[in-house]
């Protein structure tokens, strides 16, 4: 049976404009992903990197995407900017078992890569990898994804 395909949001600051548009251009021509949406930065725009990693990752948490993917310089801002949204589980990776296991493991939505750091092809590559895993509410991975929700707000693990 063939998964569902995606709802993805795609975002970055300046700094990672150039990977941002080429990664939202493999992403529209996948069969995995039904939507894409851009929420910046669009050329000469200078929007601060956790504006448009808050944004996209409320997209997410509200449930009108499924997965965002973020770029910045790092991939380390975006990622903490996102985390900041409540239901958001977002990581930096910059190789394939990582990525795999971010989805697999720790059922985060957002997947964030730095420009500065990885080369195009690799981000390409490993963008494709991502849409491939699909988080296992089953598997023994879920209890501690929970344990992880259990502490935001409250600070106390359920
Ligand atoms: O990488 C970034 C944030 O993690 C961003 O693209 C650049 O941030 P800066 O070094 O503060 O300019």
């Amino acid at each position: 049976m063939s998964e569902q395909p995606l709802r993805v949001v795609v975002g970055s600051d300046d700094a990672g404009l150039e990977y941002k548009n080429a990664l939202k251009e493999d992403l529209e021509n996948d069969s995995r992903v039904v939507s894409v949406v851009d929420v910046g930065v669009g050329n000469d725009e200078h929007t601060a990197y956790p504006h448009v990693a808050v944004q996209a990752a409320r997209l997410v948490a509200e449930g009108s995407a499924d997965r965002a993917l973020l770029v910045c310089g790092t991939g380390l801002g975006v990622a903490i900017s996102a985390n900041k949204v409540p239901g958001i589980r977002a990581v930096t990776a910059h190789d394939s078992y990582s990525v795999e296991r971010s989805v697999l493991s720790n059922n985060a939505q957002v997947l964030c890569f730095g420009q500065r750091v990885i080369g195009l092809e690799l981000a390409r590559k490993l963008a494709g990898e991502w849409l491939d895993y699909r988080f296992d509410s089953s598997s023994a991975s879920a209890d501690k994804v929970a344990v992880i929700d259990g502490y935001e707000g409250t600070g106390v693990a359920c």
